[in-house]
């Protein structure tokens, strides 16, 4: 039988919730505990999207520290540690989060949550901000074994929410987002308001948006194209 439901696969760091404050928070105790100058907000936001690890990476180097493996397992754990009691301090959903939702879920679309952060923290922070039943699936970098930019984490997101990829459209905030879309041969809507280093304009998405009250328009004008 054909599912004719839609299925619309959100990111979530700098898209759906602006979690910024908390991540650049956590990185930077983290880099005082190893005698590390902080790293501002701005640049931190830069190092954004590729996953808590890949952001201490960046954050260490950005002081001219370099760091093994070994050592990276250890302040990764602490990262985690530390994070996971201080997900919601000052995360909030953008705004207009949740009527965009109801709206979504009004007109019978499966949500989903496609994101790079674990899946567990990614679960406990929407439960927190009271979001996680909206979504079918909470699919963060360690749920298939695959995580953006490969196709495969978005593919396995909508088909893991009962939905077909065909019918289906990604959001998100960064270059990691729009390129996973489009390996996927999904249409993307990029958010303008996230955590982008350079223009999401540039990057090729097939609609952008500045607030979440244009997504539903967006979205539903995008779905069922073929890349
Ligand atoms: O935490 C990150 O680095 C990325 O998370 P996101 O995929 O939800 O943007
Ligand atoms: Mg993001």
């Amino acid at each position: 039988m054909t599912d004719i439901r839609p299925t619309l696969a959100l990111d979530l760091d700098g898209t759906l919730v602006d979690t910024a404050s908390d991540l650049v928070a956590t990185l930077n105790v983290i880099l005082a505990e190893e005698a590390l100058p902080p790293v501002e907000r701005a640049q931190a936001l830069t190092m954004v999207g590729h996953g808590a690890r890949a952001m201490l990476v960046k954050g260490i180097e950005a002081s001219g520290d370099t760091v093994d493996e070994a050592r990276l397992d250890a302040l990764f754990a602490r990262f985690i540690a530390y994070y996971s009691d201080h997900l919601a301090d000052t995360s909030k959903p953008f705004p207009g989060v949740p009527e965009s939702l109801d709206r979504f879920a009004a007109a019978g679309w499966r949500l989903a949550v496609c994101t790079n952060k674990l899946e567990g923290m990614s679960r406990s922070l929407l439960e927190q901000l009271d979001l996680a039943d909206r979504f079918a699936v909470i699919a963060g970098q360690d749920t298939y074994g695959v995580r953006k930019p490969d196709p495969g984490h978005l593919i396995e997101t909508i088909r893991s929410a009962g939905g077909d990829p065909r019918l289906a459209v990604m959001v998100g905030d960064s270059d990691v987002d729009i390129r996973t879309a489009k390996a996927a041969g999904i249409p993307v809507v990029a958010v303008s308001f996230g955590y982008s280093a350079v223009s999401v304009r540039n990057l090729g998405p097939d609609r952008v948006i500045d607030h979440f009250d244009a997504l539903f328009d967006a979205a539903t004008s995008v779905l069922g194209s073929t890349r």
